[in-house]
């Protein structure tokens, strides 16, 4: 991320130091500008981070800044007792939609928030508690130990900070075990789930997250204009919301800031110039944003503010991370011990069975390589054994437990790791972060501790670990490198790397050859021979019987589904019936 590339403090003093410039109007404007950057905050996380898109965020600003607003005119409440009260129901609100709208794929999210985003503004406008669309007027200014804080410049200072402390929790919260996991979702659930993460449970965390902050900017409105009505909130503003986002640069917490900044800003110049320019009023600026976002998308694709890092050429300093390792949490079983028992295991997609009545053995200590030709069935057994597929008949133990209906993230915490054929990256995390997120399950802390930074002790730990397992593959020198700029061969390495930062049982490499050039091949084949002999435990599916000869202990040779070999590898490849299934001749 190129968030991390400059550091807050130099921005924090200028917008410190703003009011002493500005006159009242653009200080509250400012204030403005800082309410709608926590909701743009939200998106960021939602949509840019996790790759979920909400039309509807206005709304849950509407829910903050109306609760406060009800809860002050007519309860006459505390504002600041107010403020957890609308942050949890506008949590809970979200809580409940995300359980619901989540579960659904594709593009799902998106159209029920046109949905909620309607639903709430009409709701609030035609409830006559909250004063229909001519809304709540009355609401008490803030006061802090007895001071008043009505003024534009009072104000501005307490957005400010809220501002600043949430940008503060969200930067912790990504550069963190769980944030790692959470910028894992948008590049597959396969791959949060497969180092022990559970992508359901975070992406509604994320959407909760998104919510509160925009509750938030909503309490913070409310007491900034000190009247509300339900337009502010209607789905126009989600949308210029999702717009701010976009321009600023929908991955970057800084864009969220940007992106906000540049779009009150433009909205306020072109509704003062438009009409003058063109002789009449009518929301030409809609039109003017349009056409600035095709710009973006055209020139700037990740945004403003990354366009803007670029430019400056800002590099990031070094990490700093010892290659020790963490202490191995798990008991490894003894060498030669069977870990993995397939027995009479069968897989029918309609009338095919892709794996056909298999049975074989894995032992601790030792490579077992799963040969055989295009087709064969060897995914369909990988799939079988990873948790990504169910049985249709037959038995998978690991370590003496049934898995065979087991999801991949419990796999994955009884200590299976795996690759992928297809390889599954964060490529826009380093190399470093991208090891971390494999020792997922040897951290606990949570989103709080987290954003809170109390989770440093074991960060530091986990990253070691990553870097440990860096140095051991032969890629702790690019581990500042971002994933995405590897060449193919490294990235499998990397995958490896990550892998083992979750102190495996069992390593599952699906095809790790798959698409090397012939360098790579050998690089990769050296890696896999020393870890043979470090003791690790490996199942290679594969296609390639050169790459496969020098690297196992044994060979199972799949054809057709069922088992056509099990031995040695010299053994194997000398058998008839392997040499006719692959040369389809004698
Ligand atoms: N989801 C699926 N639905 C229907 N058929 C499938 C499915 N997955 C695999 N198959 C079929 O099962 C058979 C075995 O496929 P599988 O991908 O397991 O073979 P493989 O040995 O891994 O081949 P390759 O080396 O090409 O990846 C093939 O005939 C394939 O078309």
């Amino acid at each position: 991320m190129t968030d991390r590339l400059r550091g807050p403090l130099p921005w924090l003093i200028v917008a410190a130091l703003l009011p002493l410039v500005l006159g009242p109007y653009h200080v509250a404007l400012f204030g403005y500008i800082f309410i709608a950057a926590l909701v743009t905050l939200g998106i960021v996380l939602l949509t840019g981070v996790t790759g979920l898109i909400s039309f509807g965020q206005a709304a849950f600003v509407g829910i903050g800044a109306y609760t406060t607003a009800y809860l002050t005119t007519t309860l006459a409440m505390s504002p600041w007792l107010t403020l957890p009260v609308a942050v949890v129901l506008t949590a809970g609100a979200a809580a409940v939609i995300g359980a619901v709208t989540l579960r659904m794929s594709g593009h799902f999210l998106a159209i029920a928030s046109l949905a909620w985003g309607i639903s709430i503004y009409f709701l609030v406008g035609n409830l006559p508690y909250f004063g229909g669309f001519n809304g709540l007027s009355g609401i008490p200014a803030l006061t802090l130990f007895g001071i008043d804080l009505r003024g534009e410049t009072a104000m501005y200072y307490v957005i400010l900070s809220f501002l600043a402390a949430s940008i503060w929790a969200v930067l912790n919260l990504l550069d963190s075990r769980v944030g790692r996991a959470i910028r894992s979702i948008r590049h597959g659930a396969a791959l949060a789930e497969s180092v022990g993460a559970d992508p359901a449970r975070l992406k509604i965390a994320v959407f909760v997250i998104a919510a509160a902050l925009a509750a938030l900017a909503g309490w913070l409105y409310a007491h900034h204009q000190r009247f509300v009505n339900p337009t502010p909130f209607g789905i126009h503003m989600g949308i210029e919301y999702l717009f701010m986002a976009v321009i600023g640069g929908v991955s970057s917490v800084w864009g969220a800031v940007i992106g906000a900044l540049v779009v009150t800003l433009m909205k306020q110049a072109l509704e003062d110039l438009l009409p003058s320019l063109l002789g009449q009023s009518g929301n030409f600026e809609i039109v003017v944003f349009g056409v600035l976002m095709l710009l973006v998308l055209q020139h700037a694709r990740q945004g403003l503010w990354p366009w803007l890092i670029e430019r400056t050429g800002v590099r990031r300093a070094p990490s700093r991370v010892a290659a020790d390792p963490m202490p191995a949490i798990r008991a490894k079983p003894e060498p030669g011990e069977a870990i993995l028992r397939i027995d009479r295991v069968r897989k029918s997609f309609g009338g095919l069975a892709a794996v056909d009545e298999l049975s074989f053995r894995a032992e601790a200590g030792r490579v077992l390589g799963l040969l055989g030709p295009n087709g064969a069935g060897k995914s369909t057994m990988f799939n079988l054994i990873s948790g990504v597929l169910p049985v249709s008949s037959g038995e998978i133990r690991f370590l003496d437990r049934r898995i065979d209906r087991e999801r991949s993230r419990v796999l994955a915490a009884q200590g299976m790791a795996r690759t992928f054929q297809h390889v599954k990256l964060v490529p826009s995390m380093t190399v470093l972060e991208n090891a971390a997120l494999g020792a997922h399950l040897r951290g606990r802390h949570g989103l709080l501790r987290a954003a809170l930074r109390l989770d440093r002790a074991e960060e530091a730990r986990l990253l070691a670990e990553a870097a440990y397992q860096l140095e051991r593959v032969g890629l702790f020198a690019q581990r500042d490198e971002l994933a995405g700029n590897l060449p193919l061969g490294q990235q499998r390495i990397l995958e490896i790397a990550r892998a083992l930062a979750s102190d495996p049982v069992l390593l599952l490499l699906d095809e790790p050859a798959a698409g090397l050039r012939y360098k790579e091949k050998q690089a990769l084949a050296r890696l896999l021979m020393r870890l043979r002999d470090d003791g690790v435990t490996v199942l290679l599916v594969e296609h390639d019987m050169d790459f496969i000869l020098g690297i196992a202990d044994r060979l199972v040779v799949m054809h057709y589904g069922r088992k056509l070999a099990d031995g040695a590898p010299r053994e194997v490849q000398a058998n008839a019936d392997v040499q006719l299934a692959y040369l389809g001749a004698d």
